[in-house]
């Protein structure tokens, strides 16, 4: 009977001693990948880099002047066999250009009478406005000019890059021609403002001849 009740206590401690052991183990174990302060510190300056490499470039523009167009263009991979078939942007559009130094992140509000009310809601939390012109379009260029203004009055530090599109078309502004419609000249002078010429739907051809698109990529590398 005493030699039973040893084996009993001996038993229970060695099962005791066991608990103790793995319960050691398992904080030890939670502790360092839950609550190491190491950790907790490098996911937060991930986040933060990854938060600091993002940059937004609104694209905005009358309807047709070829926002989706630029955006279709500056996608690289499957969609480039889809260019040239832009539809009207109904609401937004989106995409995502990975560069070395940063992701750029381009937004285009669509550009008829209904959504234009919206493109001031976007401008604060932007890097850089791209303004679409169509260059083509003689009889809405006063519009165009009114349009951007407007844009300009809100934000006076924001960097422009105007583009002058469908330069391919025959009866298109000039470049100086289109500094002068737009009126240009008035803008600040402290303001980053840039005047491009572009062609920017190429009917399915490759991107080397959407001109423009390469100069519009560097340039809004060094704005952002
Ligand atoms: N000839 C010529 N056509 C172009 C050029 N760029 C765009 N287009 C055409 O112009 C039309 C309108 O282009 P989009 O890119 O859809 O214009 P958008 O500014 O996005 O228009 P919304 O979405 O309606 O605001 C499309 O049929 C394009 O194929 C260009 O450089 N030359
Ligand atoms: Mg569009």
């Amino acid at each position: 009977m005493v030699l039973l009740r040893h084996i009993s206590v001996a038993l229970t401690a060695a099962v005791a001693a066991l608990g103790s052991a793995l319960f050691l183990a398992l904080s030890y174990f939670y502790r360092r990948r839950v609550w190491s302060p190491r950790a907790e510190y490098s996911s937060i300056r991930e986040e933060e880099e990854e938060e600091r490499e993002k940059r937004q470039v609104l694209v905005l523009g009358l309807d047709g002047a070829g926002k989706s167009s630029l955006l279709q263009g500056l996608t690289p991979g499957e969609a480039a066999a889809r260019r040239g078939r832009c539809r009207p942007t109904r609401g937004f559009n989106f995409m995502s250009l990975d560069a070395p130094a940063c992701q750029l992140d381009f937004l285009e509000i669509g550009g008829g009478e209904d959504l234009r009310r919206y493109w001031l809601d976007y401008l604060r939390r932007t890097h850089v406005l791209v303004y679409v012109v169509d260059s083509s379009d003689r009889s809405r260029l006063p519009l165009a000019k009114a349009e951007l203004h407007r844009l300009l009055r809100v934000e006076p530090q924001l960097p422009v890059v105007v583009l002058g599109n469908k330069q391919d078309k025959p009866d298109a502004v000039s470049v100086s021609e289109l500094h002068e419609a737009l009126s240009l000249g008035a803008v600040a002078d402290d303001r980053k403002l840039f005047l491009l010429a572009a062609q920017l739907d190429s009917k399915g051809a490759k991107r080397r001849s959407c001109q423009g698109l390469d100069t519009v990529q560097d340039l809004l590398l060094q704005l952002v």
